[in-house]
């Protein structure tokens, strides 16, 4: 059965509903399940002997990760691959010089190549007009909302993308998911103050009220009254284009895990509570950007099924990736974040304070902690892709794999929002 979605207020999408075909999803990869691994119908892709590679930036990923990430060979798996695209090649792109920006020194990521210039000008202009479209900021806000980078972050993560429709949908929810946290929980209006209510009430935007006729007018009218609320609305509504009702339900389910992050450390900024370094990193599990790895089969244009996304295996999978992401954000915002009124809890300001530490140790250990958990995701990736080899738990796992990198190199080249602290 189609996904209602947040409809009564489902406006008309024709077009993209004709970009996405039936939710978008199942060209090319078959659904396997891999409850069993003898189940398993399709054998793993054969591979051609790799040349060797060059070591990554401060160690090596995991071998058999590496192999995943180059991808399958052979009949049927052109559809498996990262970078290839439905739309043909650029004619002749503009020479794109490397972006600024530095990766903090020890740090374990793997650099991506510079995303594909034309990709990145279409994103960044239809961005735009979708947020004039739901009347997303005021005039004032532009240069912040150009400095955000959007189309080159979501370019960066999302390789696999089929067509710039596909990008749209992850580029307008990660715009949505932004908005809501600067205007209800920071830096534009934001307060712990009141934000229960606030994100209960937009999280209807994306898992509808259903009630009686009475009612559902006001909550229908509700919608429209800010902008966090017209952006969701509106991402949600161009995301059930694309998606299956499971892909929908799944990207519910992380939007309320991280609704369920943002008021633990709203209740803590209350408080003035420092949590442990453990219930920081339990809060910064959930205040976490998994909403949008966890999408990345939606905007490839495939679908993991639902019994496969809910492996304990690949539940461990993701929440390691939506940690090493986080805490990425944790150590590139962090001269931001001492910048901002109040104490803003991240990553070395708990360790620092909990620890007994100086401010420059508690930097480097937090740099340790990302790596150790880099390397726990790539090792639990890889044990996942040897087990259950199955085609799309493959390509699910390398878009998360890109999402991840994709990720770094946005924090890193994004020198309008965050710079390094003096530590070397
Ligand atoms: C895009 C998305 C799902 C975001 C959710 C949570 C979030 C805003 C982050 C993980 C980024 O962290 P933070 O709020 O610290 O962002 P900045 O450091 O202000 O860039
Ligand atoms: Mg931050």
């Amino acid at each position: 059965m189609p996904d209602p979605g947040p409809s009564p207020v489902r406006s008309s999408l024709p077009a993209a509903a004709a970009a996405f075909g039936t939710y978008g999803h199942g060209r090319g990869v078959e659904a396997v399940g891999c409850i069993r691994p003898e189940q398993l119908a399709v054998p793993a892709p054969a591979e051609p002997p790799a040349p060797a590679e060059p070591p990554g930036p401060a160690g090596l990923p995991h071998p058999a990760l590496k192999r995943l990430l180059r991808g399958p060979s052979g009949l049927g798996t052109v559809g498996l691959h990262l970078a290839r695209h439905e739309e043909p090649p650029p004619a002749a792109p503009e020479p794109a010089g490397p972006a600024a920006g530095r990766p903090i020194p020890g740090l374990y990521y793997h650099p991506v190549p510079e995303p594909d210039p034309v990709r990145v000008e279409e994103v960044s202009r239809r961005i735009k007009e979708w947020a004039d479209e739901v009347d997303l900021y005021p005039p004032e806000w532009e240069d912040q909302f150009d400095g955000f980078s959007v189309g080159r972050y979501m370019v960066a993560c999302h390789p696999d993308a089929p067509s710039t429709d596909h990008l749209m949908l992850a580029t307008r929810l990660m715009v949505a998911e932004n908005v809501v946290d600067d205007c209800y929980c920071e830096d534009h209006g934001g307060s712990p103050v009141g934000l229960g209510g606030r994100l209960l009430l937009a999280h209807t935007a994306l898992d509808p009220l259903h009630t009686t006729a009475e009612y559902q007018p006001e909550w229908t009218e509700s919608l429209r009254s800010d902008a966090p609320r017209r952006a969701y609305r509106s991402a949600m509504e161009h995301l059930l284009q694309g998606a299956s009702p499971s892909q929908a339900d799944r990207f519910r389910h992380d939007m309320a895990r991280l609704h369920m992050g943002y008021l633990a450390e709203a209740a803590w900024a209350e408080t003035e509570y420092v949590p442990q370094v453990w219930e920081y990193l339990a809060m910064r599990q959930f205040n976490n950007f998994r909403p949008c790895p966890t999408i990345t089969d939606t905007v490839g244009g495939y679908e993991l099924p639902a019994d496969l996304h809910a492996q304990p295996a690949m539940q461990r999978v993701i929440a390691l990736a939506g940690n090493a992401t986080t805490i990425v954000n944790d150590l590139y915002s962090y001269t931001k974040e001492l910048a901002s009124p109040g104490r803003h809890l991240n990553l070395p300001v708990v360790i620092a304070e909990r620890e007994g530490v100086s401010v420059k140790e508690a930097y480097l250990k937090a740099v340790e902690v990302h790596n150790d958990l880099m390397h726990a995701f790539e090792a639990a990736a890889a044990d996942l892709a040897a087990t259950c080899p199955a085609p799309n738990v493959a390509r699910f796992l390398r878009g998360v794999a890109a999402w991840v990198d994709g990720n770094h190199y946005w924090h890193m080249t994004n020198t309008y929002r965050y710079s390094l602290p003096d530590f070397w």
